[in-house]
């Protein structure tokens, strides 16, 4: 992996959204790599910051967000440096995003084959309209839906159905990076297992890098063969999800989320959750965010935000941490 070009390099990127009352600082120092075909996860509790840094890479911040530092690069070029017809012709092509609803991300009105004939015409200006169409079948039968649904309107097909088409529009343009923010949160499970099985196959046959933001867990271990932990807006680890069981030692904030989870806990763990709450991203906790919450917290958890310590595919924010440790771990 290492030799290869990564798809999205994310450097020392920070975030904040601009508010009556101050900053808010949602994304913080965060640096993480993505490299051709690879699910990498990005997990965290509600409201660590997932989404803000999955719309900046997007460069779809609102007016109210700032990037405050850093970069984003994906296949090399720095995102924030496009103009903005530049980044019409980016989006989509080399990246797409499949957001949470796939109701808010089909328009009502058009069918199904308008939609996906919209996105490939108004990027591929050497495509006909016969060879659009002719892709939009094949798209179809790579998310499994029978084509015949091309003439449907999306409140004809159920929510599974829906977020189906919102993946083949996510990848008609055949990006190198597809960023899937809860892209099955709001599905059944049954249906949620179904839409990760295609995921997982599609990704296989076509070939492109994931970026899966999540709160859930063991879903992300199970899909992702990375996973980025992000607490208040950081990304405090990042393991090989084959690592992620109790056996290992991982930062107490995972540790805490890895006790949580009955599915990734050794069976003769009790399952517990992590007592205290997340930070006040407007006034961020001295040293280490985690350690108000932290059952190994000591004075310089308290005083010294950690050094960020990588090694291959490891990285870690936690005192507890040192570099010897780390390695052995990779
Ligand atoms: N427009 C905004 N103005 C002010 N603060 C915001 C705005 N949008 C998000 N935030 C804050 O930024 C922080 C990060 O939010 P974000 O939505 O990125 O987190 P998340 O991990 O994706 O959470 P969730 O899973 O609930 O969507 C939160 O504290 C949130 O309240």
């Amino acid at each position: 992996m290492a030799d290869n070009k990564p798809v999205l390099e994310i450097e020392d990127l920070s975030v904040a959204y601009v508010t009556g009352s101050g900053l808010v600082h949602a994304v913080n120092d965060v640096n993480l790599k993505v490299y051709p075909n690879e699910i990498v996860g990005l997990i965290g509790e509600s409201g660590s910051g997932k989404s803000t840094m999955a719309y900046t890479i997007m460069r779809l911040l609102k007016g109210d967000a700032v990037v405050t530092k850093g970069r984003v690069k994906i296949l090399g070029q720095d995102v924030y440096q496009l103009s903005k017809k530049e980044l019409r012709q980016f989006r989509w092509s080399k990246m797409a995003m499949v957001f949470q609803s796939a109701m808010s991300a089909l328009n009502p009105v058009m069918t199904v084959e308008t939609q996906i004939l919209d996105a490939l015409l108004s990027h591929r200006k050497d495509m006909t309209k016969e060879q659009a169409r002719a892709r939009a079948r094949e798209l179809m039968e790579l998310v499994r839906i029978d084509p015949k649904h091309l003439k449907s309107y999306p409140h004809e097909l159920s929510g599974g159905m829906r977020q189906r088409v919102v993946i083949a529009i996510a990848i008609a343009l055949n990006p190198a990076l597809v960023i899937m923010d809860e892209p099955t949160t709001a599905l059944d499970v049954v249906v949620q297992r179904s839409i990760l099985d295609e995921i997982r196959k599609i990704q296989q046959e076509v070939g492109f890098a994931i970026l899966f933001v999540s709160h859930d867990f063991s879903l992300v271990a199970e899909l992702a063969s990375r996973v980025a932990i992000m607490y208040a807006g950081r990304i405090i680890e990042v393991t090989p999800s084959d690592l992620l069981h109790l056996q290992e030692k991982h930062h107490p904030y995972t540790e805490g989320l890895l006790k949580a989870i009955p599915e990734l806990t050794a069976e003769d763990v009790t399952i517990q959750g992590i007592g205290g709450y997340p930070p006040d991203l407007q006034d961020l906790p001295s040293g280490c965010a985690f350690h108000p919450r932290c059952p190994y917290a000591t004075d310089i958890c308290r005083r010294v935000r950690p050094e960020k310590l990588a090694v291959g595919d490891k990285l870690i924010e936690c005192h507890l941490f040192s570099e010897k440790e780390l390695v052995s771990h990779v």
